[in-house]
């Protein structure tokens, strides 16, 4: 069993076509990747998807539910949580994917990712099972057990989902065989962190 809670409908779909819409309209930069030391570079090979510049409407309606969630985390994971991350607005097109990592909370790493708790990503739109149809195909996200040798699980939420893990649970996202993904992801970090 890998821990992590999976929420389901926490965005209306009304909203969740209006982010949509505004997003696929957007252009983007190629995301970063942490690394340990003090920078953050585009790795291709280990990460290919588009960061989106939202509009601050869109950040704050998903900003406003992540807090919102803060509480039930805190319970679930029994871990103070303290303060958001900026959100991150991602667009995975076909081809694209993130290789296996961990987000923070890894002693051997350093760096301002150390204080990252709970990784949270809500899915603004679902699987489609026929390419043309809106979603996407692929682009599962796997939670490794956190032993690390057996046992994983491969979610492809409903749209409106949010998925939270602990920061330090490896994971990746599976490479997308049709359509777009779009997710939206921040960590919470401890609570005793600035
Ligand atoms: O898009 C996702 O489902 C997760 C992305 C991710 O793991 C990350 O940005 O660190
Ligand atoms: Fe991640």
């Amino acid at each position: 069993m890998t821990d992590h809670l999976t929420l389901a409908n926490c965005v209306a779909g009304t909203e969740l076509s209006a982010l949509c819409a505004a997003l696929q309209a957007l252009d983007g930069e190629p995301a970063t990747v942490s690394g340990a030391s003090a920078y953050t570079a585009v790795l291709p090979l280990m990460r290919r998807v588009t960061r989106l510049d939202a509009p601050a409407t869109a950040i704050q309606q998903v900003e406003q539910c992540f807090l919102r969630l803060r509480p039930s985390l805190e319970a679930h994971f029994d871990v103070p949580l303290g303060r958001l991350e900026p959100l991150q607005f991602l667009r995975y097109r076909t081809g694209d994917f993130f290789v296996a990592h961990q987000d923070g909370n890894t002693p051997l790493i350093r760096d301002e990712t150390r204080h990252r708790r709970i990784s949270i990503v809500l899915f603004l739109n679902g699987p489609a099972p026929t390419p043309g149809s809106p979603g996407y195909g692929g682009g599962e996200l796997v939670l490794h057990n956190r032993t690390g040798t057996t046992g994983h699980c491969a979610l492809a939420p409903s749209a409106g989902t949010v998925v939270a893990f602990r920061a330090e649970t490896t994971h990746e996202v599976l490479p997308v065989t049709h359509g777009e993904r779009l997710t939206v992801i921040a960590w919470f970090r401890s609570g005793d962190a600035r």
